[in-house]
């Protein structure tokens, strides 16, 4: 297959032939053969996929929220062509029988994929860290949907387990003993937000960096939703990762979403998102993840207190980023690191994240000069409902994995359209394919950030006494 006059990210116009699972070249002008299917790319972009690090997938046990079919479509049509799923399943991903069930189950995948290994007082470490598991984690300080909050005894096990087996930690940091509990008395869907402090988030950022530096190891901090967060993280040469939706949503935005816009961790006053916004675009933040998290409208239409933490985002991330990267808020380069170089960097997955000879052909072609209006009903996540419905939106026309069309919709066509076609189901475990843990490289591809984790207990102890309601 070959790409005529692509855009890349950096702005260079190239060809781009694609052979088996592979880019095989990236030039000025490659020549056409006759054995090869053309794709006139003029005036479009063409990006390595995204690597989405955090994806709730629900198998097993939760099937009618997403399944591996309609999850990874989800995927492909929004342009992602890697998944990581996290472990808070029914059974829990926390041991070898609960992996090799999952495992079998992602054979399902038209993506990519990497698979979670879970940590809760029952886990089995020597049988889950024998099997390809992608990272450890989201391990969870505090409760979120699965109930897998654990006590920090445990979190420390866990760091050493992984450590000893080069396996990173990727944690969801919040501390349920500064949740604001007189927000408890309240019922309309901002008291979800009031309950679940940003306080809270920085403070656990701070400890579960702190622990780990003091053990000479670095974890991944998932969906940070606070620029205190993303601050204590990066100054400790700690990675994180944030939303779209911490992006994008504040806490405005709840009278219209109601207890659809209920996440863990929540939304945020809308001068905090500004602040993390501003951290996405500055490079302070790693990677944009979605926390793709379904679950039904019926589900979510409860009492606060009641209804499930968790928004769907894995198809509309990329496609929002490319909306801002057509206004001029983010650049194309930006977007491509924080979606798939970098994720590849920090995961050390070498073959992904770049479009450059020799590569994993994972490939999205987008036109820049087109924006649609993001439709719940023209999503394919099993859940049926977004939280950026009407937002204008940069949808792919054609999504490679290794060389394989997963999603290709008529130019002329609008996303979710007549003229639509998903690929077979070829996605295959990340680290499998990588030949396994043991043959990877022993340093991983942490990003490298200069040494200042003297001050991560200051820090810390700076964001106890530090007022709940203050703008930081
Ligand atoms: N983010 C959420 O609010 N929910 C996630 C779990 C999680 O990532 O904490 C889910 O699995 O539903
Ligand atoms: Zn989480
Ligand atoms: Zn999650």
């Amino acid at each position: 297959m070959l790409f005529r006059n692509a855009t890349l990210a950096d702005g260079r116009r190239r060809d781009v032939r694609v052979s088996g699972e592979t880019v095989a070249a990236v030039g000025e002008d490659l020549g056409v053969r006759e054995d090869e299917r053309t794709v006139d790319a003029t005036g479009k972009r063409l990006l390595p996929g995204m690597i989405d690090a955090h994806v709730h997938f629900r198998e097993p046990g939760d099937s009618h929220k997403e399944d591996w079919t309609t999850g990874s479509a989800s995927a492909a049509a929004g342009g992602v062509t890697t998944v990581v799923d996290q472990p808070n399943t029914s059974p829990p991903t926390v041991d070898g029988a609960a992996f090799d069930e999952k495992a079998a189950l992602a054979a399902d995948s038209l993506v990519d994929f990497g698979l979670n290994g879970g940590v809760t007082a029952d886990w089995d470490p020597d049988s889950l860290l024998d099997r390809d598991i992608f990272a450890l984690g989201e391990v969870f300080l505090a409760d979120s949907t699965g109930n897998m909050g654990i006590e920090e005894p445990l979190f420390l096990d866990a760091l050493a387990e992984a450590d000893a087996r080069d396996v990173t930690v990727t944690v969801h940091a919040e501390d349920a003993g500064l949740f604001n509990v007189s927000a408890q008395e309240r019922d309309d869907a901002d008291a979800w937000s009031a309950y679940r402090t940003a306080r809270a988030e920085a403070a656990a950022v701070g400890r579960a960096c702190e622990v780990a530096a003091e053990r000479d190891t670095t974890i991944h901090v998932a969906h940070t939703s606070t620029p205190r967060g993303i601050d204590i993280a990066a100054d400790a040469g700690m990675t994180c990762e944030v939303t779209p939706h911490h992006m994008y949503l504040s806490r405005n935005d709840l009278r219209e979403l109601g207890t659809h816009g209920r996440m863990n961790p929540p939304l945020r006053r809308e001068k905090r998102r500004q602040r993390v916004y501003d951290r996405v675009v500055d490079g302070t933040v790693d990677m944009v993840a979605t926390d793709h998290a379904p679950h039904t409208a019926d589900e979510k239409d409860a009492e606060i207190w009641d209804a499930p933490s968790g928004v769907p985002g894995v198809e509309t991330a990329l496609p929002l980023l490319l909306a801002d990267a057509r206004t001029g808020d983010l650049t194309y380069e930006r977007v491509r690191d924080l979606t798939a170089a970098n994720p590849a960097d920090v995961f050390d997955l070498p073959n992904k994240g770049r479009v450059a000879e020799g590569m994993d052909a994972d490939l999205v072609l987008v036109d820049p000069g087109k924006t649609h209006p993001i439709r719940a009903d023209r999503l394919h996540t099993k859940c049926d409902w977004t939280p950026f419905e009407g937002r204008e939106a940069v949808f792919p026309e054609l999504t490679l994995v290794r060389g394989s069309v997963v999603y290709e919709r008529d130019a002329g066509d609008r996303p979710g359209g007549e003229s639509e076609t998903f690929g077979d189901a070829v996605g295959r475990n990340v680290r499998t394919a990588a030949g396994g843990r043991d043959e990877r490289g022993s340093e991983g591809g942490r990003l490298s950030r200069g040494d200042e984790t003297e001050s991560i207990a200051d820090l810390a102890a700076e964001v106890v006494e530090e007022p709940p309601d203050e703008e930081r």
